[in-house]
């Protein structure tokens, strides 16, 4: 994909962009507000080129939860779109943002208290309530997932067992994408993809029996969209003109899986996310109801479905274990029996919310090297060994000579490349485009502008075009150790 910067003067003397047949290039603005960031996405909707970027960081609170400020969000994603520098030549925008995450507004539209975030395991006691209550079965069946603390009916629950004062003053419970659509248009709504990962979202509309039993009246909740539908148009008022129409938006995966083109009509792409959260996932065409809780049967934001598996601990916990070897990210050394655990924020795949990080298996010659090694193995090891249940969820089946499509932050390290290449044993292909999350956005925004879908504008766009590298052997003694070592340490990472 085209990444030069078209911006020149138009015909009046304003700053625009033109093309280079000298036609006026039509803006759309794609948002990625995503856990430590806000990524906006000045992108031209006939070719793809990205002509514009901005980037504003969040705050995300430490200690036992995790937390971060809605008006902080906003505030960035104001600074991340003006950054731009195309802002008042847009013609339609859409955001997309991290999922999960539990937002509260009083009657005056104010956050009640700070968003609980979807890596916040405090609300562990209330998912293995909730499901100890209504059975797997039902979850699988009814939200086509079994919850952890990540999903937002766990997070209400344990709002309302913890701060219930917080609980009722709230007047709307909204994800974080809901939150920024709704600023930028002053309407209350939300898609499928986003929703799929409250728990309480069914395909045929909310689940009132569950709303019922944690408390949480449907009229609080958005309208949930079609894919396709305008959320609304701007209010004007920041650096967006008033007017543009605002695509549906989604949840940062399913953004992502638009970026790279993908719909259920494919044969089902593996997709490797390493973010802050490690993901991994395919668009199939079958509803995934995984009982066993490993994926979570997401639907995608088009129609179809997303099934996926999520790690709590991947380029963040990596990066603070080099940080404690006092090594650069890339001084990985082969070899070595080590294995680390980098659980370092509790887990989420495996289930094992108390968990903290654990290193086995030292020996007099084990070096600083190995241990970053073994730190990277740990935290690849649930993803692709969930790779196999993630298609099967989705009812579809694994080739593993399939190139594997590795996005997020990490995609770029060399360490993170050859480490998903030797624990996968298969090919990797790494799109050249960056921040596929606001690129998915900025496509949902275009094809409100061409009447296309907003996959089919991804794939015109080429988003997911990039460097193949080949397969290297898999190394099967690395994933049986760590197997092994989670195995025998489950006591104790449960009893944390
Ligand atoms: N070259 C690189 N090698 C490895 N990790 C990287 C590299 N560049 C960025 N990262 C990691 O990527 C992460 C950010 O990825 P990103 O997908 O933007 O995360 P998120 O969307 O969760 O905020 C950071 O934690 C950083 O450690
Ligand atoms: O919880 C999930 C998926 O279920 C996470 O993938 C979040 O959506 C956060 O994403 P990043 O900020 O790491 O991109």
């Amino acid at each position: 994909m085209a990444l030069n910067k078209l911006v020149c003067e138009d015909r009046d003397g304003k700053p625009g962009a033109q093309s280079a047949k000298g036609s006026t290039v039509r803006i759309v603005i794609g948002v990625d507000s995503s856990t430590q960031s806000t990524k906006a996405l000045a992108v031209d909707a006939d070719t793809g080129a990205v002509l514009g970027e901005g980037r504003a960081e969040h705050t995300v609170s430490t200690g036992p939860g995790r937390e971060s400020d809605p008006e902080q969000w906003w505030q960035a994603l104001e600074r991340a779109v003006a950054a731009t520098g195309l802002a008042d030549r847009a013609e339609a925008v859409s955001v997309a943002a991290q999922q999960h995450g539990l937002v509260t507004l009083d009657a005056a539209g104010r956050p009640v208290r700070p968003a609980t975030l979807w890596n916040d395991v405090r609300s562990a006691p209330q998912a293995a309530e909730l499901v100890a209550e209504l059975g797997a079965d039902r979850w699988a069946k009814q939200a086509g997932t079994v919850p952890t603390a990540a999903f937002t009916a766990a997070k209400w629950a344990w709002l309302r067992a913890t701060e219930p004062e917080s609980a009722a003053r709230t007047s709307a419970v909204r994800l974080p994408h809901d939150y920024l659509t709704e600023r930028l248009t002053g309407e209350a709504t939300t898609d499928r993809g986003d929703a799929s990962g409250t728990g309480w979202w069914t395909p045929d509309g909310y689940d009132t029996e569950l709303l019922d039993r944690i408390g949480l009246d449907a009229a609080l909740l958005p309208t949930v969209l079609s894919p396709g539908a305008v959320a609304g148009l701007t209010r004007g008022g920041g650096p967006l003109p008033a007017g543009l129409p605002v695509a549906t938006g989604t949840g940062d995966n399913m953004a992502a899986a638009i970026g790279l083109g993908l719909n259920a009509a494919d044969a089902a792409q593996p997709v490797l996310s390493l973010g802050t959260s490690g993901t991994v996932y395919a668009a199939t065409a079958g509803r995934p109801q995984d009982r066993t809780g490993t994926v979570c049967g997401f639907a995608d934001a088009l129609g179809g479905w997303l099934p996926l598996a999520c790690t709590l601990n991947c380029t963040l916990a990596v990066d603070r274990i080099a940080a404690l070897l006092g090594l650069d990210r890339e001084a990985v050394e082969a070899g070595g029996s080590a294995v680390v655990l980098p659980y370092l924020d509790g887990e989420r795949t495996p289930d094992l919310p108390g968990a903290s990080g654990l290193i086995h298996g030292l020996r007099h010659d084990t070096t600083p090297g190995h241990l970053l090694q073994a730190a990277y193995d740990g935290a690849a090891h649930a993803l692709l060994t969930a790779l196999d249940e993630v298609l099967r969820a989705g009812g579809a089946s694994d080739d593993a000579s399939q190139p594997l499509l590795l996005i997020g932050g990490g995609a770029r390290g060399r360490a993170w490349q050859r480490t998903v290449r030797r624990l996968s044993g298969r090919p990797v292909r790494v799109p050249a485009a960056q921040e596929l999350v606001a690129l998915g956005a900025a496509a949902q925004a275009a094809a409100l502008l061409t009447g296309e879908s907003a996959d089919a504008v991804a794939r015109r766009w080429r988003t997911a075009d990039g460097p193949l590298l080949d397969p290297l052997p898999r190394d099967d003694a690395a994933l049986e150790r760590i197997t092994d070592t989670l195995h025998r340490a489950d006591a104790l990472q449960r009893s944390l």
